[in-house]
């Protein structure tokens, strides 16, 4: 095989504070994050929620250093990911693209087009596939090839997920052995996997994998694992008013307390690099919360970032998509067709088939009490699933 390109596809998070806003408004202006019934909304509403969650959200960048690490984090993985594919003999490219900041999916597709690839695997730094993540890069990445008649020319595979790499699962189960084996008696303590939460209706109605791939995930490590430890799976980061994929962290680690559980280690899953989430919401929130309930030992396992174990579980996702038939972007979807994924026609660009899980008197409604909400000066908004 002459030249492989890898295409790492990640959310990406602002460098510094002044970042912050205009990074939330790419974010909302997604329709993957907040899903509209009529597209002319997307970009003043974006611009009302990025104005209005900015300062609290540069609060917390500010209690992580004033900025995500997540850039950082993400090129070192693309480095380690290079070194080892050559290590086994591949000449590999290894690009960064990000959805909502630096370096974008777009200035990476430009590198991708001068470097004379034989084959692009095309791989999310999202073990878990979700329509908010991996499903929106794909759609931009899509719109993009559309385009481009030079593109359409590479031959190129998508590997939608892979929470269910065997290294990937070894490298989880390493590190939660490691931090377990800090307490005094470690088969006494909880293991908590907390996952990113999405909203209920992009799994209930748009058919999202996403909490089927959490939970068949969870159950993997802890098979990997093989300790004898309780442990529970809840989700956090919820985001506005609507129900997310429930049990949520905070009352899942408040019921913990009262059931008498001392010793609390927190893995996080969905997201392989460290970032504001376990780095102040986990750390700095939850550890708060936990002290406050009862919990005497609060520990949290690290993100993996370059975890050679790890890297060695990235190197055979692309060594296996490279032996494997070539996936592209429109197969991507049937192959979720048996876990309930959502219709071909939500992947077009567009507002298509949103009509499908959209009540449009609720939407109505539910703007309503976001203008209301924000003219009030109520705090964080968001109101996917009121669709
Ligand atoms: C698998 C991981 C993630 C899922 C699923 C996900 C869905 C999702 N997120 C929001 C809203 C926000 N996310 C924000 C930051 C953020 N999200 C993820 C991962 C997932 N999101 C990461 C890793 C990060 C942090 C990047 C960094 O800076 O380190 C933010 C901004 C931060 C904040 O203000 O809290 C928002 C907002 C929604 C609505 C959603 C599902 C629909
Ligand atoms: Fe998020
Ligand atoms: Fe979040």
């Amino acid at each position: 095989m002459g030249r492989v390109g890898v295409l790492l596809l990640n959310l990406g998070g602002p460098d510094e504070l002044e970042d912050v806003r205009p990074f939330l408004y790419n974010l909302f202006s997604d329709p993957e994050i907040i899903r509209l019934p009529v597209s002319w909304l997307q970009k003043p509403l974006a611009w009302l929620i990025s104005t209005a969650r900015s300062r609290k959200s540069q609060e917390n960048y500010k209690q992580i250093g004033g900025g995500s690490p997540l850039r950082r984090i993400t090129e070192e993985q693309a480095r380690a990911l290079k070194q080892q594919l050559e290590a086994e003999g591949q000449d590999a490219r290894v690009y960064v693209g990000m959805r909502y900041w630096h370096p974008f999916t777009e200035e990476a597709v430009v590198r991708i087009k001068r470097d004379q690839l034989e084959k692009l695997v095309i791989l999310p730094l999202y073990p878990h596939f979700s329509i908010s993540t991996s499903g929106s890069s794909f759609r931009i990445l899509e719109r993009i090839w559309q385009k481009d008649p030079a593109l359409q020319k590479i031959p190129y595979t998508v590997i939608p997920s892979w929470y269910d790499e065997p290294a990937y699962l070894q490298a989880m189960a390493n590190l939660i052995a490691q931090e377990l084996d800090k307490f005094s008696q470690p088969e006494q303590v909880h293991i908590f996997f907390s996952a990113h939460g999405v909203p209920l209706s992009y799994v209930e109605e748009a058919g999202d994998p996403y909490q089927y791939e959490i939970e068949e995930c969870t159950r993997l490590i802890m098979e990997t694992l093989n300790r004898p430890n309780d442990h529970t799976l809840a989700y956090q980061s919820r985001v506005g008013p609507v129900e997310w994929l429930k049990p949520y962290t905070e009352e899942a680690i408040e019921n913990l307390g009262k059931q008498g559980v001392k010793d609390l280690l927190v893995v996080p899953i969905s997201f392989v690099s460290e970032h504001i989430e376990t780095l102040q919401e986990i750390d700095i929130e939850y550890r708060e919360l936990a002290e406050a309930s009862g919990i005497e030992n609060f520990h949290r396992v690290p993100a993996l970032n370059t975890d050679a174990t790890f890297i060695q579980a990235l190197t055979n996702c692309v060594e296996n998509a490279l032996e494997s038939p070539d996936r592209g972007f429109a197969e991507v979807t049937p192959l979720k067709k048996n876990l309930k994924m959502y219709p071909q026609e939500r992947w077009e660009w567009g507002m298509t088939t949103t009509a499908e899980v959209w009540n449009g008197r609720l939407a109505m409604l539910g703007f309503v009490a976001l203008m209301i909400e924000l003219i009030s000066g109520a705090g964080p908004l968001h109101f996917v699933g009121l669709l």
